[in-house]
């Protein structure tokens, strides 16, 4: 519960989580405090479950924070991102990226389809951007020479790919391309663009209506515990998942939860690029801080 300080009410807080693999470490072991629930679904679904106040926080795309800043604040020191591979933000394609003309885009993600407008920007190429679900290379087969998909089951149709791993081989000594597909990571390709992380998703949440303290530390808890069982996780997920449990570990642990110096780098090198002109990121108290601001307030 989070009590107001006017009127010692305590209030329900109600939280949207992204549940996908890679946020594991931290949703795994997370056990909410009284008082705050939780539900579950896709980017998009999250985005707008806190932008229409479904929900009071979320773990949401990194470009709905940027595009409404006037009204969000995130955590300071969570996120999903990487430098270099993420392995699960793919582009599938059987032609080069220079003459790609029709790409195939997934409802579910907001901030892929942004990272993917701005490298397209980047490089001069404009081809025809459409919605569709289903299976990359089915939708190859039916005439898409790209397919952009996220979360496990482009790591799953990644590694379908690209895989086996075998003892001679990591999963970055893995081929880019099989069959006739090229698999383009995009958050490698921002690598090579601008050497800096990417960082896909933050845990935001409207400025005026904070998580209650205790809803953050026990996130900060569970991520201690979930980074520090990784084995465990990626034992789990891999099973669920159907995929070798090196091919998961070596997955999570590429990911950077921390939302660290290198990481806001990246988002603002984002944010100015995909969002030009937004209005100033904001960040809530660092860890530790928080009694110091409501002291304060
Ligand atoms: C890297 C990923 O990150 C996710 C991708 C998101 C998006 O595409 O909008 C949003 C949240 C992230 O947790 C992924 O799921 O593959």
């Amino acid at each position: 519960m989070s009590q107001s300080a006017s009127t010692g009410r305590l209030t329900p807080y109600r939280a949207g989580w992204i549940h996908f693999t890679n946020v594991a470490p931290i949703l795994d072991s997370l056990v909410l405090p009284p008082g705050v629930t939780a539900i579950t679904g896709v980017p998009t679904q999250m985005n707008a479950a806190l932008l229409s106040g479904q929900v009071d926080i979320a773990n949401i795309s990194a470009v709905e924070f940027i595009r409404n800043a006037d009204v969000l604040e995130a955590l300071p020191d969570f996120s999903v991102a990487v430098l270099g591979p993420v392995y699960s933000v793919n582009l599938f394609h059987t032609r080069p990226l220079e003459d790609l003309r029709r790409v195939a885009l997934t409802a579910q993600s907001a901030m892929s389809v942004a990272l993917l407008e701005v490298l397209l920007r980047e490089r001069g190429l404009s081809p025809t951007l459409e919605r569709a679900e289903g299976e990359a290379e089915a939708l190859l087969a039916q005439g898409f020479d790209g397919v952009l998909r996220i979360g496990d089951s482009a790591l799953r149709e990644w590694y379908g790919v690209v895989g086996p791993l075998t003892p001679e081989t990591t999963m970055t000594g893995l081929p880019h391309a099989a069959r006739g597909i090229t698999v383009t990571d995009l958050a490698e390709e921002w690598f090579r663009l601008t050497g800096h992380p990417f960082t896909f998703a933050v845990w935001a949440y409207r400025r005026d209506n904070p998580p209650p303290p205790e809803l953050v530390q026990a996130m900060r808890e569970a991520r201690r515990d979930g980074i520090g069982h990784l084995a465990d996780v990626a034992e789990r997920h891999a099973r669920k998942l159907g995929l070798p449990e090196r091919v998961v570990q070596h997955y999570l642990w590429n990911f950077r939860y921390h939302l660290e110096a290198p990481d806001r780098l990246g988002l603002h090198e984002f944010a100015a690029k995909a969002v030009p002109g937004h209005a100033p990121l904001t960040f809530g108290p660092r860890p530790g801080e928080e009694r110091a601001r409501s002291a304060a307030d």
